[in-house]
């Protein structure tokens, strides 16, 4: 870690870092558990879209993790803020989850296929083909296409699961339309994730398993970086990419002696 001064608040990266699919990094308990304990202000800040902050809650407890559902942010958040400062009591065809469907009627906005606002694409596990296709005929027909996370993949400990990237890619080749992400690395969920926990930047870490995502935009927010090696980066690919972390770690485990 380098000589700035210490870690008063942690952003953490949720799959990769502390579950994979529901299941607990080894480890992640006593992370979550000592940071809790140690009364430093922390937010799990999320590109996965699938589950409401509640849901998400209950599942982590599940894993063995106590994370409040407050203390949990996701880009479906993020893109129902978006959107509610965009184009206020809009409307929207969905292809997601109830994370995202719930964030979208949480601020007014209408769910529906007749000439909609925006085409708004989330992480499912379900992604269907007649979705995917009403959505492409949408946005040819002048939706506006946003998307809650480029991630192309997600970790499970079966192997990589296709993600919103992934399937957002597939739009875009038939349409020729790119959609707006507002998940990370877009600077906005990492301002949001700073004024949730009031962090500021030179004394706060984000904790990560994507460099394209998690590190590269906490390193642009100027935080503290630190790569976990749990997740989709193996050590070996770190080096290819143009920027570094301020430190890489095999789990978050290596992590619980930073908290005090
Ligand atoms: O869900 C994701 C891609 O499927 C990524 O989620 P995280 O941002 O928690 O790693
Ligand atoms: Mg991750």
């Amino acid at each position: 870690m380098d000589e700035r001064k210490p870690i008063e608040c942690w952003l953490s990266d949720m799959d990769g870092v502390l579950v994979h699919e529901g299941h607990p990094v080894p480890g992640a308990d006593e992370f979550i558990r000592r940071l809790r304990e140690s009364g430093k202000r922390f937010l799990v800040l999320t590109n996965n879209s699938i589950y409401t902050p509640r849901d998400l809650a209950v599942r982590l407890r599940a894993a063995g993790l106590e994370i409040p559902p407050e203390s949990i942010w996701t880009s479906a958040l993020a893109t129902a803020r978006f959107l509610d400062g965009q184009r206020p009591g809009g409307s929207a065809y969905v292809v997601g989850e109830a994370g995202l469907t719930t964030a979208l009627h949480e601020i007014g906005y209408v769910l529906t296929d007749i000439a909609p606002d925006y085409v708004v694409l989330g992480e499912t596990r379900t992604y269907s083909f007649t979705q995917i296709t009403r959505a492409i005929r949408l946005i040819e027909g002048g939706a506006r296409f946003i998307a809650t996370n480029p991630d192309p993949v997600g970790p499970s400990n079966e192997g990589s699961l296709p993600a919103c990237g992934a399937v957002a890619a597939m739009i875009t080749k038939a349409t020729g339309v790119e959609p707006y992400f507002v998940g990370k690395p877009n600077p906005m969920m990492m301002r949001s994730a700073l004024r949730a926990i009031d962090g500021h930047s030179e004394s706060t870490a984000m904790i990560g398993d994507r460099m394209d995502t998690d590190i590269v935009s906490g390193m642009e927010a100027g935080l503290h970086t630190i790569l976990v090696l749990s997740g989709v980066v193996s050590r070996d690919q770190v080096d290819r990419y143009p920027f570094r972390p301020s430190m890489v770690v095999d789990s978050v485990a290596d992590l619980i002696e930073l908290i005090d």
